[in-house]
């Protein structure tokens, strides 16, 4: 049990140990690990020789520490739960601990390539009826692949940056027209961090998951649904999605997520030898998605027909190579029921149903002032629950100045 005031029992103990980037007083970013209410600033801890990782965790992003691969982040882990659970280290350690509301969270890695899968058959099934009412909601290939594209690592940004409305070219019966996007939504969705890189031509098998990925982020991957309506075919989103992707600033290791791997939806057709990870595992994530202050749903991502592993597996199948700081996001995650949903276009199902907030207003799209916050958690060790934070956006109108 961790001795940092107030921090054991909570999803953020000693159990968890998310990593992060932060600037004190407009300092410079360094690394600092949250626990409760505070974070260790592993800056200072390194250069204090008490946690040894050969500088990584002096650098101003993840990527060094995230490169060193599964032995180092072990050993890491380790020595950190060594110091924030023993008393013997509490002089040494407590003057190094800052409470978060102290400090600014920055973008925790820096992102290299950015792809978005598709992996939730209810959210696949229903944008099929709603975008292609006339077609069979799933394409016949999906089931044998998780579908996916390459996005925009360049705009993902760090959860509270504003998201300022895009514009585009949408549809009308008129023909096209620009102007800001009328119907811009949101994704709720889980992030994967990759750490070691693989070799351009060799496949990642969906057994070596682990010695790749590092950890989890959550994910709003923000949608102008108009202007993907009329973009998307033949070759799928380009400007309706690559505007901005927001992340959650804390990076939950794998080894905090060990007690949420539970069994995956059987896959029916079978999947082709190089999909086949045995067990079949997802993680037990349990997301909530609050709109101005009203909890609209509660997607389970427990649910996802394909599983991370076989996401890499699939990414990499052809040869191409993952590196440090890639992020591969799940797809949106929705759950049977309509309070399960991770979008707005099917939670108001295209538009035709408002959605009541707690504050009198109806809402079917995101209107400028708005504000969406996707938290998350897991189950943990011994009852506890794991904290995923919080990736939070406020919608500010077209050509409002950055910040
Ligand atoms: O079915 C379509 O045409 C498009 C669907 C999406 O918007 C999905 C997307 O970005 C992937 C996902 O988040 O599931
Ligand atoms: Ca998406
Ligand atoms: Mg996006």
């Amino acid at each position: 049990m961790t001795w940092v005031p107030g921090a054991a029992g909570t999803p953020y103990g000693a159990h968890n140990l998310p990593y992060g980037v932060f600037r004190h007083d407009g300092d410079q970013r360094r690394i600092g690990v949250r626990i409760g209410d505070s974070l260790l600033d592993l800056d200072g801890a390194e250069a204090a020789g008490l946690v040894l990782a050969g500088g990584a965790l002096r650098a101003p992003t993840l990527n060094p520490f995230l490169a060193l691969g599964r032995p180092q982040w072990n050993a890491v882990r380790t020595r950190l739960t060594e110091l924030l659970t023993d008393q013997a280290h509490r002089a040494a350690v407590e003057p190094l601990l800052l409470p978060l509301a102290d400090v600014e969270l920055v973008l925790p890695f820096e992102v290299g390539d950015y792809v978005d899968f598709y992996s939730s058959e209810e959210h696949a099934s229903n944008v099929g009826r709603i975008f292609r009412p006339d077609e069979a909601p799933l394409l016949p290939n999906w089931k044998h692949l998780p579908i996916g594209y390459h996005g925009r690592g360049g705009t993902v940004v760090v959860s509270g940056t504003p998201v300022i409305r895009p514009s585009g070219q949408r549809a009308t019966p008129d023909g096209p027209v620009f102007g800001p996007s009328t119907r811009l939504d949101i994704e709720a969705e889980v992030g994967f961090v990759v750490g070691v890189p693989s070799e351009q031509g060799a496949p990642v098998p969906v057994d070596r998951f682990a010695d790749h990925v590092f950890g989890v982020v959550l994910v709003n991957d923000w949608s102008a649904r108009d202007l993907q309506a009329w973009e998307y075919r033949p070759l799928g989103p380009f400007l309706a999605k690559s505007f901005a992707t927001s992340v959650s600033p804390w990076v939950v290791p794998l080894d905090a997520l060990a007690d949420a791997w539970v069994p995956a939806p059987e896959q029916d057709p079978p999947v082709l030898p190089y999909l086949r990870d045995i067990p079949h595992l997802g993680l037990d994530l349990r997301l909530e998605v609050d709109w101005n202050g009203t909890v609209v749903s509660r997607p389970p991502f427990a649910g996802m027909y394909w599983t991370p592993p076989q996401q890499l597996a699939h990414l990499t199948v052809n040869g191409a190579s993952v590196r440090t700081g890639d992020l591969f996001a799940s797809g949106t995650v929705s759950g049977p029921a309509r309070a399960q949903t991770g979008s707005f276009l099917e939670l108001t199902w295209g538009g035709a149903e408002a959605v009541a907030l707690d504050d009198g207003t109806k809402r079917t799209f995101l209107e400028d002032g708005d504000t969406v916050t996707i938290t998350a958690t897991a189950p943990g060790p011994d009852g506890v629950t794991v904290g995923l934070g919080t990736v939070r956006g406020t919608i500010f109108p077209t050509g409002a100045p950055h910040r």
